[in-house]
This record gives structure tokens, C-alpha cells and sequence, in this order.
């Protein structure tokens, strides 16, 4: 068995990075057919046998971190010539083929999700810890009213992610603040401020107050709450996944 695998960082949320992924395809003319697919998580191609291949799988895991969505490929192959001839066909050939598909596809791949990432509303939270507490926000009016959220909103048009965090505290809480770690991303179901349904994502950061206490200008309250009381509070659906790397914080 042969192995190669890549690793690709995108300035895009992991919507935009899984669905552009699967537009582009594969960087082999050998039509593959999907095997697994769970979005915007990881998917797993695979041909065989085929002419020129034994088998060949391919398979993408989408991760997200603090500067955008990691893609980690793997493409797992063994030629159908048998023998130290296939052996060597591999580990030559093959290999140095597959390598130089992979290349320019992924930076073809990248480009294009960063060109669409620019379409995509983004909204950021903050997960604002102090003292083994962390702030949590009720909202007032609208769909999620009465729900609680992470102080944030959605970013500006050329705002960075980490400004736009720091603008909506401000706003929201008339405090500021300074980001932390990235603590995670998570999906938003629907339409986000006008745009494509289920393209939007929240993306979260620990941050530490630096200064004035928070006030609740926009939200209908404000609550410090110990990791033992997350569980319990009327979360807006879509945060309820980043709690356990919330309580990780506390
Ligand atoms: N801020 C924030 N928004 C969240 C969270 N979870 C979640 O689903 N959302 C959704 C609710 C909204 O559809 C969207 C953010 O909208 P927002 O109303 O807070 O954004 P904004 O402050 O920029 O609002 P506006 O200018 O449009 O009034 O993301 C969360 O934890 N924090």
C-alpha cells in the first residue's frame, strides 16, 4: 500500500470549505465514487479496481482553528500491475504523479474557497471567562428571544474576525476586550443576515475583560455562570456543541 497526505489551511469557515471542496471534485480524471460523506466534517472517495489502479482512496478532513478551516487529505493507492514492476510503479510513478495533481489542485482548491468565503456572513462570539466564569448573554426580541448566546455578532465586509469580536463586545456589553484562544465552530441552520441557508457558521474565542465591567446594552440580561450551571441555561440551539471546550475554559 501507498500513502501520501496534505495538509491545507483556508481563510474560510468550514461551510465554505467543505462545499467547495466537493464543487471541485477530485484532482484525477478516474471517476471515484463516494463512500462516506458528513458534512462539513470529512469525506472519503474511493475507485476500484480500475484500470491502472488495484484501488485508490481519498479521503478530506475539514478542522476548525483559529486562522480558518483545516484540510487534512490522505489518498491511500496500489497500482495493478503486480509484482516489483507494480512496487516500483508506485512508489515512482504514481506517487510523483499523484503529488503533482494534488498540488495544483489544492491551490486552486484554496483560492476558490477564499474567493467565496468573502460571500459568507460571518458571525463570531466571545467566551469571556473571569475567575472560573464565563459571561453568557440573553437575547432580547427576535427568533432566539430569551435564549442565551455568546456576546458577538456578524462581521463587517473587510473587518478581520478578531476586530469584528472586539467591536460587537464593545457594542453589546460597553466593555472591552482581548481574545483569547479559539475555542471552536459551529454551524448556523437557515438564512444569517440575507445569505445562502446553512452557509453561515459561529466561530467562538475565549477572550479576558480588560477594564470596565460588562452591561447589557442589547441583550435583555447578562450572567456570569459556572461550567456546573453551562448544561442547564436555554442556549440557542446551534451554541449547545461548543459547550464542552467552553468548560474546558472554566
Ligand atoms: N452573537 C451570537 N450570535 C449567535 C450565537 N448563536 C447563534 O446561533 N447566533 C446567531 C444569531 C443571529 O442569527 C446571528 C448573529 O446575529 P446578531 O444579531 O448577534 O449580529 P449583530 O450583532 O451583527 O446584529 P445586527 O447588527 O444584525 O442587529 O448568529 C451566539 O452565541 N452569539
Amino acid at each position: 500500500m501507498q500513502q501520501l497526505s496534505f495538509t491545507t489551511v483556508v481563510e474560510a469557515p468550514l461551510t465554505v470549505a467543505f462545499d467547495v471542496a466537493r464543487t471541485l471534485g477530485r484532482p484525477w480524471r478516474a471517476p471515484l465514487e463516494e463512500v462516506v460523506s458528513i458534512r462539513p466534517e470529512r469525506d472519503v472517495y474511493a475507485v476500484g479496481p480500475a484500470p491502472g489502479w488495484r484501488w485508490l482512496t481519498h479521503s478530506r478532513r475539514f478542522t476548525a482553528t483559529g486562522a480558518g478551516t483545516r484540510v487534512d487529505e490522505q489518498v491511500d493507492w496500489e497500482s495493478d500491475v503486480p509484482g516489483v514492476l507494480g512496487r516500483l510503479l508506485d512508489r515512482v510513478v504514481l506517487r510523483r504523479r499523484i503529488r503533482r495533481a494534488m498540488r495544483s489542485h489544492l491551490d486552486a482548491y484554496a483560492a476558490a474557497a477564499e474567493r467565496r468565503a468573502l460571500d459568507v456572513l460571518q458571525v463570531v462570539g466571545a467566551a469571556i471567562v473571569d475567575d472560573g466564569r464565563v459571561l453568557v448573554a440573553q437575547r432580547a426580541g427576535g427568533p432566539f428571544d430569551g435564549l442565551w448566546e455568546f456576546p458577538g455578532g456578524k462581521v463587517e465586509p473587510g473587518e478581520s474576525e478578531l476586530s469584528a469580536l472586539v467591536r460587537e463586545c464593545a457594542e453589546e456589553l460597553g466593555a472591552a476586550i482581548e481574545p483569547g484562544a479559539f475555542v471552536g465552530e459551529v454551524l448556523l441552520d437557515g438564512v444569517v443576515g440575507g445569505g445562502a441557508p446553512g452557509a453561515s457558521t459561529l466561530r467562538v474565542w475565549s477572550a479576558r475583560l480588560v477594564g470596565k465591567e460588562p452591561v447589557a446594552h442589547e441583550h435583555a440580561a447578562l450572567r456570569w455562570v459556572r461550567a456546573d450551571e453551562l448544561e442547564a441555561l436555554d442556549w440557542i440551539p446551534a451554541d449547545r456543541p461548543l459547550l464542552p471546550a467552553v468548560r474546558t475554559l472554566l
